[in-house]
């Protein structure tokens, strides 16, 4: 637990804990001085010899002051080794999280994550002044008090060494035990909390549903396994403890009934046997703190482990000197991709010409999305190659990237801050004008004149006081004010309302101009306006590729989907003269 903590700190939170360990170290010896300096104090002065118990007396209160002065040290240590920890892992699970890749976020850890960078970080800070000085006190006092006792009387001293191993068997079993039951506790814990957190982001789409009686039973199964966990870990702790106690008090009982022999045999005298009966009380004393601690320790060491996943979590691999990419132009060469074992995209290849737009369609689960993904780069694909401009992902590194790269997906997040607030994460330099010019572009202004408050209404968490086509034109507005060459659009699935229907299709057109468009297709003006669509197959490859005209004309797959969609939608495509 000591290496870990170490390894997670700074370099002056690591000074620090060596500082507090040499003070712990110092005042447990001390302590355990201290009992055995009671032996012969006790023994003179129940044998009546006042003058050598005042020499022990004051060899006790020397003892003490020394102790008291480099407790004291001690605490200040801990005390700042505690505040260095909590601040070095805050910036360090800060700097992780950004670092993170996407994909990582993709998977709901939200509830892992959360419980790592709160209750796990704090918890953490608390291990040098809660749990270690403790512990390192609990080993290092009796083991002071055994090597006293030998001293004293061997009789006496190998009894309480006998002791010994028994006590660190049962002190390793709890350990365990508690380590195996905090491990399943965690787990719980970030399960009820992702659950509990998905609960609440997807209450609009409960209510719409009217019974969300399924969502419930699963939020209720999640605290009760949570509360099971946390009985379960209660009940190894409770047990342990009191299984612990027992043996150590079996301890002192061995060392009476020794005692009593040798007193009775006439080896020891009566002041002797009253002092190393306190000695062996004394002796057991931290040792039964051990076993409660024992608990605390494992949490504390499954605690740290979490922490250090969380920061050994493999990101992407990143180029230290950042090819240049030509132009906008993407391809897929080859490309393969699954989730785990799930296999998604198989040997994908295709081009979208700089300055382009390519619709992709295909039925549900095909992997449109994925291909989205991949150009963001939240993932590498696990074979072949994503390039832009002539140069793969992971030359370009995730910045730049990131740079290029304007994503709108469909489920767009916006804070709970002004409609222009949230366009201008788009680019934070960008001068008013610019922002509300990219707000007009997407049709937000039509939006701000609804609302109470205009521009400056706040948009309501996660951007609840907006409907989906209007989040999406939002974040079609700052991926216009982001003015990166490649735009990433992920069409809501939704049915629009015919003022959103037409703002989007107006905006996807402002979007277009230039830049090189990548869109996941659901509505038919996008589809049919594209310059090349990809037809995907349910097994992730491209079924058919061509334009709108060329499909159609082919009379395949895609002339087959697009007819069941317009007749569908009731559409009429009006022959052009
Ligand atoms: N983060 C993820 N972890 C595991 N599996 C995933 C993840 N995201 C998507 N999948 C799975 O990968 C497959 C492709 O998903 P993707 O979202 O790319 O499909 P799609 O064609 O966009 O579907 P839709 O049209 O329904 O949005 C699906 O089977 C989906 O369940």
């Amino acid at each position: 637990m000591i290496g870990k903590l170490l390894r997670l700190t700074t370099a002056t939170g690591r000074r620090q804990l060596i500082g507090l360990i040499t003070t712990v170290v110092i005042t447990a010896v001390l302590q355990g001085v201290a009992f055995v300096v009671l032996v012969p104090f006790l023994t003179s002065w129940i044998a009546g010899d006042a003058a050598t118990a005042a020499g022990w007396l004051i060899t006790l209160v020397v003892i003490a002051l020394v102790y008291g002065v480099v407790f004291r040290i001690g605490s200040l240590l801990g005390q700042r080794a505690a505040t260095e920890v909590l601040q070095s892992l805050l910036d360090r699970l800060g700097d992780r999280l950004v670092e993170l890749p996407l994909g990582w976020y993709a998977t709901d850890r939200s509830g892992t994550a959360a419980d790592i960078a709160t209750r796990g970080v704090v918890f953490a800070s608390t291990v040098p002044y809660a749990i270690l000085r403790p512990i390192l006190t609990a080993f290092i006092t009796p083991a002071t008090v055994l090597v006293g006792a030998l001293l004293i009387d061997w009789r006496i001293g190998l009894t309480l060494a006998l002791a010994v191993p028994l006590i660190w068997l049962c002190y390793r079993w709890i350990s365990r035990r508690m380590a195996a039951a905090d491990r399943d506790h965690a787990a719980a814990v970030g399960d009820a909390s992702a659950r509990v957190i998905e609960y609440a982001r997807v209450q609009p789409a409960l209510r719409g549903v009217g019974d969300n009686a399924i969502a419930r039973r699963l939020v209720a199964d999640a605290l009760r396994d949570q509360h099971a966990a946390n009985r379960a870990l209660m009940i190894t702790g409770g047990t342990g403890v009191g299984v612990f106690g027992a043996v150590v008090q079996l301890t002192v009982i061995a060392v009476l009934i020794v005692g009593s022999y040798l007193a009775l045999g006439g080896d020891l005298g009566l002041g002797s046997l009253v002092a190393l009966l306190v000695l062996a009380v004394r002796f057991t004393e931290p040792v039964v703190h051990s076993g409660a601690l024992g608990g605390g320790v494992a949490i504390a060491s499954n605690t740290l482990d979490r922490i250090q996943g969380l920061l050994d979590e493999p990101a992407l691999p990143e180029p230290t000197t950042p090819a240049r990419p030509s132009d906008s132009a993407i391809r897929f060469d080859r490309v393969s991709f699954g989730y785990g074992d799930q296999p998604v995209l198989r040997e994908l290849s295709f081009e979208v010409p700089a300055g382009s737009t390519t619709a992709i369609v295909g039925p549900s689960g095909s992997g449109k999305t994925t291909i989205i993904r991949l150009i963001a780069r939240f993932y590498d694909p696990d074979r072949g190659t994503v390039a832009i401009g002539g140069a793969a992902l992971p030359d370009l590194g995730s910045r730049q990237v990131a740079a290029m790269v304007a994503p709108v997906f469909q489920d767009v997040y916006l804070f709970d801050a002004t409609i222009i607030d949230n366009i201008r994460i788009g680019d934070p330099a960008a001068s008013e004008e610019d922002v509300l010019d990219a707000a007009r572009r997407a049709r937000v202004d039509e939006i701000a004149d609804r609302l109470p408050g205009g521009w400056q209404a706040r948009v309501g968490e996660g951007g609840s006081n907006l409907s989906g086509g209007e989040r999406q034109r939002v974040s079609i507005a700052r991926a216009l004010l982001k003015r990166a060459p490649i735009v990433l659009l992920d069409e809501a699935t939704a049915a629009l309302d015919v003022t959103n229907e037409a703002a989007i299709t107006d905006a996807v057109t402002a979007v277009r101009d230039g830049r090189t468009v990548v869109v996941v297709a659901h509505r038919l003006q996008t589809i049919a306006g594209a310059d090349q669509i990809l037809l995907l197959d349910e097994s992730g490859t491209v079924a058919e590729r061509g334009t709108h005209a060329e499909l159609l004309a082919a009379g395949g797959r895609y002339a087959r989907y697009w007819n069941e969609r317009v007749d569908a939608a009731g559409w009429r495509l009006i022959p052009q003269p």
